[in-house]
């Protein structure tokens, strides 16, 4: 089936603009929707718990700081931008007790409604507005002119304009200048996990990390693996960005591209693609949310177990010293872009 593609010139941006937001959270995608929204126009308050250590980045950016109860009894569309595992609990205590006829709940990715964490009542829309990017990416590129393309869906259109103002938003944060693609929360919670689990983080660090043990294992100097399989990834990556798989193909040896198209298939041969659908089929019956809502729920060692191994790998500490050397990479992340 066709999907539906909007821009900039099918949004309305004045349904954002006369509303007032909450935006709950001031992480990685919450200080990126909250500073582009403001930049467009729209009335944004954030909402963080007294304690956070986000409300003194929030305040020092001359966004206005409530608690969460507080932002979601102000506001008439409350996005939620907290961590996914914690969406449950913020909804019950802060967020239900101040929703009013009218009002309008976002997400910022599908999780806690295709997982019937949350369950809203049937006076509000509900809708979701899922950049594909890095919140810290959203904001540097709606800084630069650009935009991170985004997705967006309604669960529940008790307005029957919801769609309309999911549209409005995404384009003040710049989803619009890319693409803003039609969908349902099912689909974009599944796809989402897949990607980032088999590809975009889980397969992409693991072919990474995998590669660069390979080759210092077998006596090559650690620099040498750490150019040849982290760094040069980005400036291939970068040319299948902007032109697809055969532009980067075009631009690289004939030689690459024959151990391309002959060894590619063998690293990731069908025994990867069956595990990618296993991966897929756990996400699909909900395996791997009721493991990660009770990793969280139990404390989150294991978690925090695997994240040290990672931190610890050797390729960490070559690629600390040697991006020290490169400042044009080295590039810290901001809150501002
Ligand atoms: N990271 C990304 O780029 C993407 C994330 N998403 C989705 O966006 C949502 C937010 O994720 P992300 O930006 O990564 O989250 P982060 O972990 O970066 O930030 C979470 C924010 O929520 C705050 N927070 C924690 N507990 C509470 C609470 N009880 N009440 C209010 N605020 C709280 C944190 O405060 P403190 O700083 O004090 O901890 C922090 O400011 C998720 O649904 C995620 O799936 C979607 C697309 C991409
Ligand atoms: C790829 C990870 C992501 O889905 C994202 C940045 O889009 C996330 O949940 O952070
Ligand atoms: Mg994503
Ligand atoms: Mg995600």
């Amino acid at each position: 089936m066709a999907v539906e593609i909007f821009y900039d010139d099918d949004a309305d941006l004045s349904i954002i603009q006369g509303r007032k937001v909450a935006v709950i959270g001031y992480g990685s995608q919450g200080h990126a929707h909250a500073l582009s929204l403001r930049d467009s126009g729209v009335d944004v308050r954030i909402g963080l718990p007294e304690g956070s250590k986000s409300r003194a980045k929030a305040e020092e950016q001359g966004l206005k700081v409530l608690t969460p109860a507080e932002a979601a009894r102000e506001a008439d569309l409350i996005m939620i931008l907290a961590p996914d595992t914690k969406q449950r609990a913020i909804y019950t205590e802060d967020i239900e007790p101040n929703l009013s006829d009218g009002d309008a709940l976002f997400f910022g990715h599908g999780f806690n409604i295709r997982y019937e964490l949350i369950k809203p009542p049937s006076n509000v829309d509900v809708a979701m507005v899922a950049p594909k990017g890095p919140g810290h990416l959203v904001r540097r590129q709606f800084v630069d002119g650009k935009g991170v393309p985004a997705l967006i869906a309604v669960e529940q259109d008790a307005s029957g304009n919801a769609q309309a103002l999911a549209l409005s938003y995404a384009a003040a944060i710049g989803g619009a200048r890319a693409g803003v693609i039609k969908t349902t929360f099912t689909e974009e919670t599944e796809t989402d996990l897949f990607g980032e689990q088999a590809v975009l983080c889980g397969g992409a660090s693991a072919l990474v990390q995998t590669g660069f043990e390979v080759l210092t294992e077998a006596g090559y100097a650690p620099e040498i693996a750490y150019f040849e399989v982290l760094h040069e990834l980005k400036l291939i990556v970068d040319l299948m960005y902007e032109g697809g798989i055969a532009r980067m193909r075009y631009s690289v040896s004939d030689t690459a591209e024959y151990g391309d198209l002959t060894r590619g298939p063998r690293v990731i041969g069908p025994a990867v693609k069956e595990e990618m659908r296993k991966i897929l089929g756990e996400i699909q019956d909900g395996t791997f949310a009721r493991e990660w809502v009770g990793e969280d729920e139990a404390g989150r060692a294991n978690f925090q177990k695997l994240e040290a191994d990672g931190e610890a790998h050797p390729i960490e500490e070559t690629g600390k010293k040697l991006r020290g050397l490169m400042s044009w990479v080295d590039r810290p992340i901001t809150e501002t872009a």
